[in-house]
């Protein structure tokens, strides 16, 4: 071999190692407040199946709550809280994906093979697709891969009708997986709610959370870019024009969508409210029955961890929308070294005062001793009964 074809064949091999590797593919995982999102999520992180999967939570609020109930390793989860990935965090979403792709070329973060991506229940995923797929160099390294779209079957069809941003997340699945059907009897409100989805995506394949249809490996299967895609399936994914329409004024109410503007959030409001002892189980469930009583309607989401005075360092886990609260679910330990009792509240229409109030006025400084609580529920009691009590 001569000295040339040795440059030539060193000039291919360098060529060869330039090439670009293929694009990470990114799962989006949606759905409205309260869906089932990061329940489904954990349980795919623990069957195992996204051990080499990086994962990005957005959440709507100062204080998340998610990332501490998702078990994955550090470096590979990251946070993007007090805002909402379609809107002002968008941005920031950019920046994090060029950050992670430099980490994962720099050997800075564990090499992941796949990247997971929960917007908050709020985001309308269409306009973060966009600007995914419009960035000038992001596609090259990161390829849309699965929209999976998460249906809470005990209000979703409500949901559909109060909020764009549902309908958007609707409309752009290739997977809906219907969560909640245990707490549901095969209905006419079951049909209702799929032939509402059908009616806004009939392409979407559904998979039943509670039947066990959700695994990792059949959502992974309905990939977008899988390209063994079926003559029927629209390829209105690649078509931007296709993610402008959510955001038409009718959609938005007349707002306009500037970048940090939270249009869509009018009237949606968020707050947290903390105690740094552990709270009383009788007054807690006594609060949380007044607040869903009395404001039901209103809360889009709640979430927290409360600390049990019974049992402070296991904490439960609380889990509410509308005016449904999911039984607790009480944690082995602390997940990090925040042990103050926190909830937080996505409200519609109602001053987050309102609710700080209320939690000052139980678990405040002033807060009345038990018997006075008791006296004071007496006359408010929700018929609904006690959470935790
Ligand atoms: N009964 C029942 N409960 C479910 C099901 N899926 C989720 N949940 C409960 O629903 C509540 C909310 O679930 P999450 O996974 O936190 O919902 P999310 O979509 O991540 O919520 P946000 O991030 O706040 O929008 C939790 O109490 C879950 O245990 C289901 O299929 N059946």
């Amino acid at each position: 071999m001569t000295r040339q074809d040795g440059r030539e064949v060193t000039a291919e091999a360098t060529r060869l190692q330039r090439r670009p590797p293929p694009p990470i593919p990114i799962l989006v995982l949606t759905g409205f407040l309260g869906a089932g999102k990061t329940t489904l999520l954990n349980g795919w992180i623990q069957s195992g199946a996204f051990a080499d999967a990086a994962v990005i939570i957005n959440e709507f609020g100062e204080i998340g709550i998610d990332h501490l109930l998702v078990e994955k390793a550090e470096g590979t989860m990251l946070t993007l809280s007090s805002g909402c990935l379609c809107c002002s965090v968008r941005g920031d979403l950019m920046a994090t994906l060029e950050d992670l792709i430099r980490r994962r070329d720099n050997g800075h973060v564990t090499p992941f093979n796949r990247l997971v991506i929960e917007t908050t229940g709020l985001a309308d995923p269409a306009p973060i697709l966009n600007t995914l797929m419009l960035h000038p160099y992001l596609p090259m390294r990161y390829r849309i891969d699965a929209v999976v779209t998460v249906v809470d079957a005990l209000h979703g069809a409500a949901t559909l009708d109060a909020h764009a941003e549902a309908r958007s997340q609707a409309a752009v699945a290739d997977t809906f997986v219907l969560t909640k059907t245990d707490l549901v009897p095969e209905s006419e409100a079951a049909a209702i709610l799929l032939a509402r989805l059908r009616d806004l995506n009939p392409v979407a394949r559904l998979l039943d959370a509670a039947r066990g249809e959700a695994t990792a490996e059949s959502v992974l299967q309905a990939g977008l870019y899988a390209l063994d895609e079926g003559p029927g399936r629209p390829r209105r994914w690649l078509d931007p024009d296709v993610y402008r329409a959510p955001h038409d004024h009718h959609e938005h109410d007349g707002h306009d969508h500037a970048p940090g503007a939270h249009h869509h959030h009018d009237g949606i409001a968020s707050t947290c409210v903390t105690s740094d002892g552990p709270l009383d189980p009788i007054a807690f469930g006594r609060f949380v029955d007044l607040v869903r009583g009395t404001h039901g309607a209103k809360l889009l989401r709640v979430k927290g961890l409360v600390a049990p005075t019974d049992d402070p360092d296991h904490p439960l886990v609380i889990h509410g929308v509308q005016h449904f609260f999911h039984p607790p679910h009480r944690l082995d330990g602390w997940p990090d070294a925040d042990h103050r009792s926190r909830l937080v509240f996505i409200l519609r229409d109602l001053d987050p005062i309102v609710i700080e109030r209320l939690w000052l006025a139980f678990f405040g400084p002033l807060a009345p001793d038990r018997p006075d609580a008791a006296a004071m529920m007496e006359s408010t009691r929700d018929s609904a009964g006690g959470l935790l009590a």
